[in-house]
């Protein structure tokens, strides 16, 4: 705290330590040639090579990696920015297949640290888009990158550091996973002093944004506004749920697709291309020019892909190429363990593992790939299903069915939205469909999966086969309208339609000329709406 009498004062960004104003540069040149003798000797120099960037050493607390960001949890292998793909592929020939599979995941160690390697994304990077004009103008503004699982966001965001690096941009990432308000507060300061005393930017990446609350998203908004920090946040959630909406309009949202069949194989085959594994042609059982010799040495197994493994790994990853690489190192990795061939088998030289489609398949586990219970996809599918029944597409609506179920979702979820679904799109034209959908809520509850789903399939058929009408679902839609619209108080309930259980209440004219229906022969002319809305119209 400063003295209110005193000089001001200001922290060194290096050690932290509060000095007057006027001591502050003669402090900071003590403390950078520290720095620089401890750089030579530590990891800066890895930082170097990998294009991180940081501003000193002394700087960053020992919870938040070298670059700003946190440890990152083991699987997903964040913060380290080292391209281990550049060291597989070159600058390691001479390290056996299981060591260059040895350490990070697959996924991490290939992560492209340049466009060029970045595959897929057209729509977003390619030539003329936006993004890339910024890209090579240095000139990045705060985003927010949604995208689906393993489709490159945080891949992008490192890309887009190493660029504004040539401009002497800071780095730093957090994970909204574990990052707490303070840890934020403490990144802004860091910018403020990076920016007030170096005039050095800071890019903030802050990974799954969307599972920092209100409160913290809401510390970003001053300084995104004043450009303290550019902010990148990814997020696979949609922004406009997850994301408050004064920090969204300060943001671009830069939409990133699912990668495609072609862009997961060229992704498989780099990787394939940086382990030396060798592509079996599907034709002829010969390797192609593709991968590398072979391993360093004769006693190393020779390891051959076939190109069916490679198109079904890419096939079954569903656009993640995490899941795609992890996939690929767990094969791989398997069959090493167990899977060298006998000697004399076909094209063996006695030291020779394949790796087979099923190899591929044994690693993956569908339900993971093909959907995602707690995100989006969960929304979309069901959304699917709802607008195939309506459309009366029995095959389009079974397929969504099936989408959801052997992804693992929760029966009576689909159920709920089939009792719905009878009430809302199906209606009066049949009212036998709101049994068919509470039986099959019912039928689900009883007896779970994976019994239950041709219950459902039943009568999601069922549904998609009957007769449409929302004269009912509109009708009331028009009651609510009526209700929210109306000026002033509501109308009272008219005298007559009162119930009347006491004296006092009979008194006061409850109930009085009612006319009970069943005691007359003809119509009864009797109004039940109040006055003001008399001759009003539903349906
Ligand atoms: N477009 C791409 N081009 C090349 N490799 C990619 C691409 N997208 C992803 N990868 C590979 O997949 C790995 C995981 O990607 P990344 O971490 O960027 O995904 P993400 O979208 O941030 O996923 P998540 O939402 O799960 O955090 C990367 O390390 C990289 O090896």
């Amino acid at each position: 705290m400063a003295d209110p009498g005193g000089p001001e004062l200001v922290r060194c960004p290096v050690c932290s330590q509060e000095l007057p104003a006027g001591r502050i540069n003669a402090h900071l040149d003590g403390c950078l040639q520290r720095g620089k003798r401890m750089r030579l000797s530590g990891r800066e120099e890895e930082e170097k090579e990998s294009g991180a960037t940081i501003a000193f050493p002394l700087f960053s607390k020992p919870k938040i990696e070298a670059d700003g960001a946190r440890p990152s949890p083991p699987t997903r292998g964040r913060g380290a920015e080292q391209d281990d793909s550049q060291g597989l592929a070159t600058s390691c020939p001479q390290k056996s297949m299981p060591e260059k599979l040895d350490g990070k995941p697959l996924a991490d160690k290939m992560r492209p640290c340049g466009l060029g390697d970045y595959v897929g994304q057209s729509k977003v990077l390619g030539e003329n888009t936006l993004l890339r004009t910024l890209l090579h103008a240095h000139e990045i503004p705060s985003v927010i990158l949604w995208g689906p699982p393993g489709c490159g966001k945080t891949t992008l965001a490192h890309i887009i550091a190493k660029n504004s690096k040539k401009n002497g941009t800071r780095f730093v990432t957090l994970s909204a996973t574990n990052a707490t308000t303070n840890d934020v507060r403490e990144v802004i300061k860091q910018a403020q002093n990076e920016l007030r005393l170096f005039k050095r930017k800071t890019i903030l990446f802050v990974d799954e944004i969307h599972r920092f609350n209100k409160l913290q998203q809401d510390t970003f908004l001053p300084h995104v506004e004043c450009g303290t920090v550019t902010l990148i946040g990814a997020t696979t959630e949609n922004p406009s749920f997850e994301i408050n909406s004064a920090l969204l309009s300060r943001c671009r949202v830069i939409v990133l697709e699912k990668l495609s069949v072609e862009a997961m194989e060229s992704i498989l085959m780099r990787a394939i291309k940086s382990l030396g594994i060798r592509v079996l042609k599907q034709d002829a059982h010969s390797d192609s020019e593709d991968g590398s010799s072979g391993g360093g040495s004769r006693s190393e197994p020779v390891v051959y892909i076939e190109e069916k493994a490679i198109s079904t790994l890419a096939h079954l990853c569903d656009g993640d190429a995490r899941i795609g690489l992890n996939g690929l190192q767990l094969a791989v990795q398997a069959r090493l363990a167990t899977g060298r061939a006998p000697a004399g088998a076909k094209g063996s030289l006695g030291n020779v593992i394949f790796i087979q489609e099923e190899h591929v398949k044994e690693g993956l586990q569908r339900s993971h790939i093909l959907y995602d219970r707690a995100g989006e996809e969960h929304y979309n599918c069901i959304s699917a299903l709802h607008k195939s029944m309506r459309g009366s597409d029995e095959n389009a609506s079974l397929y969504w069915l099936g989408r959801m179920l052997e992804g693992g979702e929760n029966p009576l979820y689909v159920a709920r939205r089939l009792v719905r679904f009878a009430s809302e799109d199906i209606g009066l034209a049949d009212p036998l469909a709101l049994n068919q959908a509470v039986a099959a809520y019912q039928g689900c509850h009883f007896i779970g999966m994976p019994e239950c789903e041709v219950l459902l399939a039943q009568c999601v058929t069922y549904m998609a086969r009957a007769p449409k009408s929302i004269e009912v679902y509109q009708a009331y839609s028009k009651v609510k309208e009526c209700l929210k619209n109306h000026k002033g108080p509501l109308p009272p309930v008219p005298l007559h339609l009162r119930n009347a259980p006491t004296k006092l209440m009979k008194g006061l004219g409850y109930g009085k000329g009612y006319k009970y229906n069943p005691m007359y022969q003809e119509p009864v002319q009797q109004d039940y709406l109040p006055n003001e809305l008399k001759g009003i119209k539903f349906f």
